[in-house]
């Protein structure tokens, strides 16, 4: 299915300037765009990457301006009206206008919703709202907790995902005092093998942080409104210094469903990324999009790039089904973590041992291929990943034979 192309001078606006909303903009000027681009951002910095916040930001190898995708000149060059510090308020999908917070209105022939998505935050009514309790999200989450990154101040991370886990592998590296409580029976339960989460418990054991699973927050405890002990629902209590949530996100829908656009997990779009209103799409953490036989949500930079990406080509006409192809990494300590495909709904897991000490874990469900994690092992990934993306399943018991020379199983 293809769109029509609009109108080349036709005004299109972007909400939201994360990943997917600096990609769909940058987009549409490479593939000849030439009416106005409008990007509303609310925070008051060019458009940067999140993934190095956690990591090499936080741990001070990177500064701030070499987060930024693009220096600030990159708008001016590209007629992008870059307005940051800048909150969409409101749409009027009547009038085709967005109005923002400072009661200025900006109108639109189509409009792109790039809003992401919001860390899940702890209740106050179990002290969620204490002084040195963080989350990870953007750049001033990771300003306000900076200071507290001190050899041996106690850290509590509350949620084993990879959030929690990445948090604790740069708060160890620093010489922090670091315990994970994950509330589910194990780690990365909601994404991840019992292989995947093993190899992780264990990495994350011999650097020296405590990692209690099936452990429950039950109240964080504070003096004089800074956070000073954790109380779990077995009755331990845990003293720390400060604690960083990382229990979640929820996709920002408020906006598209204020404006009556069809919200199902997420801001509902079709195989084009249009929502229920035509002259207007979305794409990133906030979009929910067909997959299979139902619809999927994807938080992941690769998804928020393709989709954005797809959005650009959708408005310039040329063909445009997204056609998502999911993967993921992680970099914890020395192991990089590369993941193809989507594991929900696997039955069974094939180990892959690999070279130097790296290892995969193959997901099926019955004979079908649907995921890959590779540790340490690009190579397998890349290989892992083409198959995936082409249909291809190789039989478990070949890909787990570490004499099986993947790269004869493309051809
Ligand atoms: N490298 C990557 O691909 C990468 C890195 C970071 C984040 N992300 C994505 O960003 C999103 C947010 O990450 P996340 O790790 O916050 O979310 P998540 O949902 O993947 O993990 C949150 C974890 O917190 C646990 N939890 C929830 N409430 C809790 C409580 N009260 N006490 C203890 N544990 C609790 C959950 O059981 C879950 O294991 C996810 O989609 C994640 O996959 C991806």
């Amino acid at each position: 299915m293809r769109d029509e192309p609009i109108d080349p001078c036709a005004r299109i606006v972007v909400i939201g300037a994360g990943q997917a909303g600096f990609t769909a903009c940058a987009k549409l000027r490479d593939l000849g765009h030439q009416g106005p681009i409008t990007l509303i951002g609310e925070e008051a910095h060019p458009p940067y990457q999140r993934p190095p916040l956690s990591k090499g930001y936080l741990l001070g190898e990177i500064t701030e301006d070499r987060l930024y995708f693009r220096p600030p000149s990159f708008y001016e060059e590209r007629s992008i009206d870059l307005r940051l510090s800048s909150m969409a308020s409101a749409i009027d999908r009547d009038r085709k206008v967005v109005a923002l917070a400072d009661g200025a209105t900006v109108p639109y022939d189509r409009l792109i919703l790039t809003t992401g998505a919001r860390p899940r935050t702890l209740p106050a009514q179990i002290g969620g709202d204490l002084d040195g309790v963080f989350c990870v999200r953007n750049l001033a989450d990771i300003n306000a907790m900076a200071e507290h990154f001190r050899q041996d101040q106690r850290v509590l991370i509350v949620g084993g995902g990879y959030i929690g886990l990445e948090a604790a592998a740069v708060s160890a590296k620093l010489g922090l005092k670091v315990t994970v409580i994950e509330a589910a029976p194990r780690i990365l339960q909601r994404v991840a093998c019992p292989e995947t989460a093993a190899y992780f418990r264990d990495l994350h054991d011999r650097k020296g942080v405590t990692l209690l699973e099936g452990a429950a927050l039950e109240t964080l405890q504070g003096e004089e409104g800074h956070v000073r002990s954790a109380r779990l629902a077995d009755g331990s209590v845990i003293p720390v210094d400060f604690v960083i949530a990382g229990v979640g996100v929820v996709p920002n829908v408020e906006l598209a469903q204020a404006a009556g656009l069809s919200i199902d997990n997420g801001i509902a779009v079709d195989e084009n990324c249009r929502t229920s209103d035509p002259q207007i799409y979305a794409a990133g953490d906030c979009a929910s999009f067909p997959w299979r036989s139902g619809r999927i949500r994807l938080e992941s930079v690769g998804n928020a790039i393709e989709q954005a990406e797809a959005v650009a080509w959708s408005l310039t006409g040329a063909p445009s089904r997204y056609d998502a192809k999911p993967w993921f990494w992680s970099d914890q300590y020395e192991v990089k973590l590369q993941i193809a495909g989507l594991s929900a709904g696997y039955d069974t897991v094939t180990t892959r041992p690999g070279a130097a000490g790296g290892v995969s874990y193959w997901y099926y469900r019955g004979e079908e291929l649907l995921a890959v994690d590779a540790m340490n092992d690009p190579r397998v990934y890349m290989v892992a990943k083409r198959l995936i993306e082409a249909g291809r399943s190789p039989s478990a018991v070949i890909v787990g034979d570490p004499a099986t020379d993947l790269k004869a199983l493309l051809q």
